[in-house]
């Protein structure tokens, strides 16, 4: 175990796996620091938090290494209409990670998600109100349309969903599931206020099976990096839907935090274990997404804004 004063505030080795912790979820216990970087200053402002870059604990090769960034900062400052998710995504784009494994709290818009379950969804809807800075490529002098229809890594969902028995309840009488399937959809609302009755309804006659407040814009702006990505939902609680029961509050979502942090550790420690061992096909070969940047953008090249090409090479060094 190193003294955290002697860990070094910068990093020139090569990062495998960007991790963005959620609501409840500062640290992993599986990863022993190796570097602190300070809050890093992108093109596109601070960074939420510091980001720590790890080695698995007990692994001397040192070989495998993690960033990990608090998305609410790390004493839960940014609400997640504020979160500076353009600079989270950016810094872990620059310090070259291979794919990106998020986590967050939701709330559970299906009877058979319970709290304490996990979801690996693979479709969102957009019920956030376009206050967020939600691209790289929405400005003058450099426009781009990345496709979105599948919002998430498919091949990284089903790298996960194998280890979903490590998942287990407080009350050794019940279990704890992890639900993946390709329509498994998660709605990203505004907030910070919760969902009233109404709207926790329609998002059921949406086709919604869990929601939050922050994958969006993270997801788009992972996809704009050509970075896999994936979100790990841990449900807190049923929402507003339920006549029979009471509304979300805060205290709900605390009352599972503690359970659903534990699984967490366990999945991403697993996880980080099995990557570390042989990095998967998907990080390898970037899953179909090297390159779809260039087929994206439409401005013609003696158009393009030398200041946004400038500020873009700091995510994508080999383009132009
Ligand atoms: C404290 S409940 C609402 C809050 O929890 C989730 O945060 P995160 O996604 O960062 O885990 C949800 O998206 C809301 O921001
Ligand atoms: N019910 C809910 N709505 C939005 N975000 C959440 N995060 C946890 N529970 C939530």
């Amino acid at each position: 175990m190193t003294d955290a004063s002697e860990i070094p505030n910068f990093f020139d080795g090569t990062v495998d796996l960007g991790i963005i912790g959620g609501t409840g979820l500062y640290h992993l216990e599986c990863l022993e620091a190796i570097a602190v970087i300070p809050a890093m200053v992108t093109p596109w402002g601070t960074t939420s938090s510091p980001i720590t870059i790890s080695k698995v604990v007990g692994d001397s090769q040192q070989h495998f290494h993690v960033a990990f960034i608090s998305r609410h900062g790390l004493h839960h400052q940014y609400s997640p209409s504020t979160v500076p998710f353009r600079a989270n995504m950016a810094a872990l784009k620059h310090l070259k990670c291979k794919a990106v494994l998020s986590f967050s709290a939701v709330g559970s818009l299906q009877q058979h998600i319970k709290p304490r379950d996990f979801v690996l969804p693979q479709q969102i809807i957009d019920r956030t109100k376009g206050i967020r800075e939600s691209s790289y490529f929405n400005g003058v002098g450099l426009v781009g349309h990345v496709g979105f229809g599948k919002p998430f890594s498919e091949s990284f969902a089903k790298y996960i969903s194998q280890f979903g028995s490590v998942l287990k309840h407080a009350d050794p009488k019940e279990s704890c599931s992890l639900h993946f399937g390709k329509d498994t959809t998660v709605v990203c609302m505004e907030g910070p206020q919760f969902s009233t009755r109404a709207e926790s309804k329609m998002y059921r006659m949406l086709g919604g099976d869990v929601i939050n407040m922050s994958v969006l814009p993270e997801a788009k702006l992972a996809r704009e990096c050509e970075l896999p990505y994936q979100m790990v939902c841990m449900s807190t609680d049923y929402d507003a839907w339920r006549d029979e029961a009471e509304p979300v509050t805060v205290e709900t979502v605390i009352a599972n935090l503690h359970n659903n942090g534990a699984n967490a550790n366990a999945l991403a420690s697993t996880i980080i274990t099995n990557m570390a061992n042989e990095l998967p096909e998907f990080m390898l070969t970037g899953d179909g997404l090297q390159g779809s940047i260039k087929m994206s953008i439409s401005t013609k090249p003696h158009a393009m804004s030398k200041e946004t090409i400038a500020k873009l090479e700091y995510l994508l060094p080999d383009y132009w």
